[in-house]
C-alpha cells in the first residue's frame, strides 16, 4: 500500500491546524508542505513560520517541498522550524550535492525533486545520499493540474535504477494524483504518493485519503 501525503496547498489557509489533524486521524503517513517564492514557480504560497507553527499540532513527518531559487539559503532555518523531510530542486541549485549534504547536517532527511522535463541522469550521483526522490507528475507551481501520463514510464525507470544500485530511498510522486493515477505510479514502483486537491477539494478529505490506499492495496 503506498504511504499518503496530503499536500495543504489545496486546504483552507485559515484552517491549517483542523485540516492538518483531519489528514492525521484519517491515516495519512506524512503533511505535504509546498514552499514557493515566485521565482522559481509563478506561484506564492508558505514560509518557515507555517512550519514551525504546524509542528506542535502534529505528530506526522513535516515535508517540505521547496520550489525556491538557492535553496541552501533556507534549508538549515527550515530544519530550525520543524522540517522532517526537506526536497530541493535539482534545477534549483548549482550545488545540489552540498544542499542534500546541508540538509542532513541539519537533523532532516534529504530529498531530491526533478520536475518533468528533467531526465533522470542530472540526480544519477546525488542518489546514493537522499531519503527520498520526488518525481514531478505535473509541472510544478499549481495545485490541481492534469497528471502527466508520461510520467509513469520515468518511475520506473527510476524504481530500476533503486533496485540495481541496492539504493533505499522513497520515490514520492507529486501533482495530479487521485484514485486513478496512483495505482499507475504505485505499479511503476513509486511508495509515497503527494496528493492536494484530491483530498482537500473533496466534501470527504478522509475519505479521499482512503481511497488512494485502497487503490494500492
Ligand atoms: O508541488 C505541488 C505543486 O507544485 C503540489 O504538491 C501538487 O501540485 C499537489 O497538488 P495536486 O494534488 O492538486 O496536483
Ligand atoms: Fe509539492
Amino acid at each position: 500500500m503506498i504511504k499518503v501525503a496530503p499536500s495543504i496547498l489545496s486546504a483552507d489557509f485559515a484552517n491549517l491546524q483542523r485540516d492538518v489533524q483531519l489528514a492525521e486521524k484519517a491515516g495519512a503517513d506524512s503533511i505535504h508542505i509546498d514552499v514557493m517564492d515566485g521565482q522559481f514557480v509563478p506561484n506564492l504560497s508558505f514560509g518557515m513560520k507555517t512550519v514551525a507553527d504546524l509542528r506542535p499540532v502534529t505528530s506526522l513527518t513535516l515535508d517540505c517541498h521547496l520550489m525556491i531559487v538557492e535553496p541552501e539559503h533556507f534549508v538549515e532555518q527550515f530544519a530550525k522550524a520543524g522540517a522532517d523531510l526537506i526536497g530541493v530542486h535539482v534545477e534549483s541549485t548549482r550545488h545540489i550535492y552540498h544542499v542534500l549534504q546541508l540538509i542532513k547536517q541539519a537533523g532532516a532527511k534529504a530529498e531530491v525533486v526533478v520536475n518533468p522535463g528533467t531526465p533522470l541522469s542530472m540526480i544519477s550521483e546525488v542518489l546514493p545520499l537522499v531519503d527520498q526522490v520526488l518525481i514531478m507528475t505535473v509541472n510544478p507551481g499549481f495545485g490541481g493540474q492534469h497528471f502527466l501520463e508520461p510520467m509513469p514510464a520515468k518511475i520506473k525507470a527510476l524504481a530500476a535504477i533503486k533496485q540495481e544500485h541496492g539504493y533505499d530511498f522513497d520515490i514520492q510522486v507529486d501533482g495530479g494524483i487521485n484514485a486513478t493515477t496512483v495505482k499507475q505510479c504505485y505499479d511503476a514502483g513509486a511508495t509515497v504518493a503527494v496528493a492536494g486537491s484530491f483530498v482537500f477539494d473533496s466534501s470527504d478529505p478522509a475519505a479521499r485519503i482512503q481511497d488512494i490506499k485502497v487503490a494500492t492495496n
